[in-house]
């Protein structure tokens, strides 16, 4: 019998570590390094690890662009560590809620040459996490210490397609808007958020079923914000599939374009400092959109239905279905919920994201 964690599992237990403010070992072509996460680290393990010497700040290029620092190696930055900072430092370095009031924090010195690759991971483990992404990376000579899960990224590395999924239930879910439906729930195998689908009446397989791939707006979908079209956009679906009596509804846990809501409130903080929605995203140092659209395509595949009509304004989701090998027959439009407040935002969505108005 073999209770030990598979790499997969390791992985999660690499970032439930990092939003505790543990650090980890990440190993990887014969190179360890101990990484803990900017936003969680506690100041004492923060000054062991710069105390050590050697240590870097691991921060995107979209970060890295705001705060003036050359990105030597592409899509990310390490910084050099001052010998006094303290992780007050870090945190304003990776998070730009002060940028305007306290705007010159540099300059900063980036590493060039060498290898990036666990800095890389190190930022991908934060994502994850959806904490800030950005990391203290501290190179190990030695074996890591016992205790910190160790993370060898040759035999597990970071996911390229969508996870696994588990049918965890299903049960009948009479609905206001939609009538007589079905809720499942899906689990990741690899410890990621749940996602569900909601089946309105008995759509049927043989035929392209209206679908809707709704990203979680904690704010627009339950608290009625203004900001957003996502709460109108989600009654109005269901409206449609309950007036059809079929239909699919992804509700996918992709909470604020991927980035987390811990996030997404730093990006409306950032927006009421006059930054647009994308503006906003590369502040932090994430790119516009960071969802993984893959998941709908496998979770349709996983219900058997192969063709679909597809409820979007955001033709990046059209290509992306139909790159997964899913049939989009038809883009219907769900153009609702425009108010005074979130017309800039989805002016800037048209602009910038190509979604139509
Ligand atoms: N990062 C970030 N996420 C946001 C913001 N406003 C809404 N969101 C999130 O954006 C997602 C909804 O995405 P949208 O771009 O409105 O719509 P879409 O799903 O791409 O396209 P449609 O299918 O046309 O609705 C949800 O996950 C929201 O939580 C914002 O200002 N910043
Ligand atoms: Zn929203």
């Amino acid at each position: 019998m073999s209770l030990n964690p598979t790499p997969l599992e390791l992985r999660a237990r690499a970032r439930a570590d990092l939003r505790l403010g543990l650090a980890v070992a990440l190993r990887s072509g014969g190179e360890t390094a101990l990484v803990a996460a900017v936003e969680t680290v506690t100041e004492t393990r923060f000054e062991g690890m710069r105390e050590t010497g050697g240590a870097t700040l691991a921060i995107t290029a979209r970060r890295a662009e705001t705060l003036k620092a050359r990105a030597y190696d592409g899509d990310l930055a390490r910084l050099a560590v001052p010998r006094t900072a303290g992780v007050a430092w870090a945190r304003a370095v990776a998070d730009p809620s002060g940028d305007l009031e306290t705007p010159m924090k540099g300059p900063f010195t980036s590493e060039r040459g060498g290898e990036a690759a666990l800095h890389r991971a190190a930022i991908a483990l934060a994502k994850e996490a959806r904490l800030l992404p950005s990391a203290l990376v501290l190179p190990l000579k030695g074996a890591a210490p016992e205790d910190v899960t160790l993370l060898d990224l040759d035999v597990a590395p970071a996911r390229h397609g969508p996870p696994d999924f588990d049918r965890v239930v299903s049960a009948r879910l009479p609905m206001a808007l939609a009538g007589a439906g079905r809720l499942h729930v899906f689990r990741p195998t690899d410890g990621s958020e749940e996602h569900y689908a909601i089946a309105v009446g008995k759509p049927d397989p043989a035929r392209p079923v209206l679908t809707r791939l709704h990203s979680a707006c904690f704010t627009g979908d339950l608290l009625g914000s203004l900001k957003c079209d996502c709460g109108p956009q989600l009654r109005g679906a269901l409206a449609a599939m309950g007036e059809e009596g079929a239909g699919i509804l992804l509700y996918l846990n992709q909470e604020g374009r991927g980035i987390g809501l811990a996030n997404k409130m730093r990006a409306y903080a950032l927006q009421d400092q006059g930054f647009d929605t994308v503006e906003a995203n590369h502040r932090l140092g994430f790119e516009d959109d960071e969802r993984d659209f893959r998941i709908g395509a496998a979770l349709l595949d996983r219900l058997g239905i192969p063709a679909v009509r597809l409820m979007t304004n955001n033709p990046a989701k059209v290509r992306m279905m139909e790159d997964c090998g899913v049939t989009v027959t038809e883009r219907v439009p769900l153009i609702r919920g425009a108010t005074a407040e979130n017309k800039a935002y989805l002016a800037t969505k048209a602009a910038k994201s190509g979604h139509l108005l």
